[in-house]
């Protein structure tokens, strides 16, 4: 079965949008758990435009064993004001899980996976200390990116399918093109003995049909549209609801 991640960098968004406390991200984190998330992600990126070093400490506390948290950035983005650099946040806080993401500070949000042809010698060694520290690697990934062979020979344990173009497609009314194209990297990344997440855009209009349509996904980490969801529906129901999506396509 799929594990549902709820993202909750939209709720630090919320918070940091009046300087105080409030909405509480550790809330909104045990609020998901507590209605059958799998795992707690977060993207703490270096202009702390949302999570800041502190939530993933926090969290990290919350989650502990009792389920998975994923961590995600750019490991190449250097420490700065306040960001000591997403190696360090992994190493002080083990989380089960480490995405990396080729994002830069000038993006909205994630909109590309890595060029492991540009990137692969780069990521080797930060892959391997990862790795030695228990935490389990994942590479953000575009589908139909070419190359694939390189994550599994650097040694990451899972790539992320990138599924914005994949949303984007389904809004529009057809995403039997980018749907095909996200299962064949599946499969691919499943034949280099490669876990495959997904994530980005994902939502309740468009998550059945994704893992109807493509093997095997281990994991979604859902965030904006969820947090949105949540606004109107609550998101103990979000969650449920969300939960429910997957196991109907589990039964496909
Ligand atoms: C990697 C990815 O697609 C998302 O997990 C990312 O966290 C979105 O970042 P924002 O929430 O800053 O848009
Ligand atoms: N890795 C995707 C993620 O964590 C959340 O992405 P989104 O649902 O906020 O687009």
């Amino acid at each position: 079965m799929t594990m549902l991640s709820v993202n909750v960098n939209k709720v630090a968004v919320l918070r940091n949008s009046r300087g105080g406390a409030l909405p509480s991200v550790l809330a909104a984190a045990e609020a998901a758990l507590v209605a059958g998330a799998g795992g707690i992600t977060v993207h703490p990126r270096p202009d702390q435009r949302h999570i800041r070093p502190d939530d993933v400490f926090a969290l990290a506390g919350l989650v502990g064993g009792r389920a998975e948290y994923n961590l995600e950035g750019n490991p190449f983005a250097p420490p700065r004001d306040g960001y000591p650099g997403f190696l360090a946040l992994v190493a002080a806080v083990r989380p089960q899980q480490a995405t990396l993401v080729p994002d830069g500070d000038g993006q909205l949000t994630s909109d590309h996976g890595f060029d492991l042809a540009r990137d692969a010698n780069r990521l080797r060694p930060l892959v391997a200390e990862l790795k030695a520290l228990g935490t389990r690697v994942s590479l953000f990934m575009d589908a139909g990116a070419p190359n694939l062979h390189l994550a599994a020979e650097l040694g990451a344990d899972r790539i992320e399918l990138y599924t914005g173009p994949y949303a984007e497609a389904h809004a529009a009314g057809d995403a039997s093109a980018e749907l095909a194209r996200c299962a064949a990297t599946a499969r691919e990344a499943q034949s280099l003995g490669l876990g495959v997440n997904a994530g980005h855009d994902l939502g309740q209009a468009n998550l059945g049909d994704f893992l109807r349509g493509v093997p095997g996904v281990l994991e979604v980490s859902i965030g904006h549209a969820l947090i949105g969801e949540a606004l109107h529906d609550g998101l103990g129901p979000t969650v449920r609801a969300y939960l429910a999506i997957i196991a109907g396509a589990g039964r496909r």
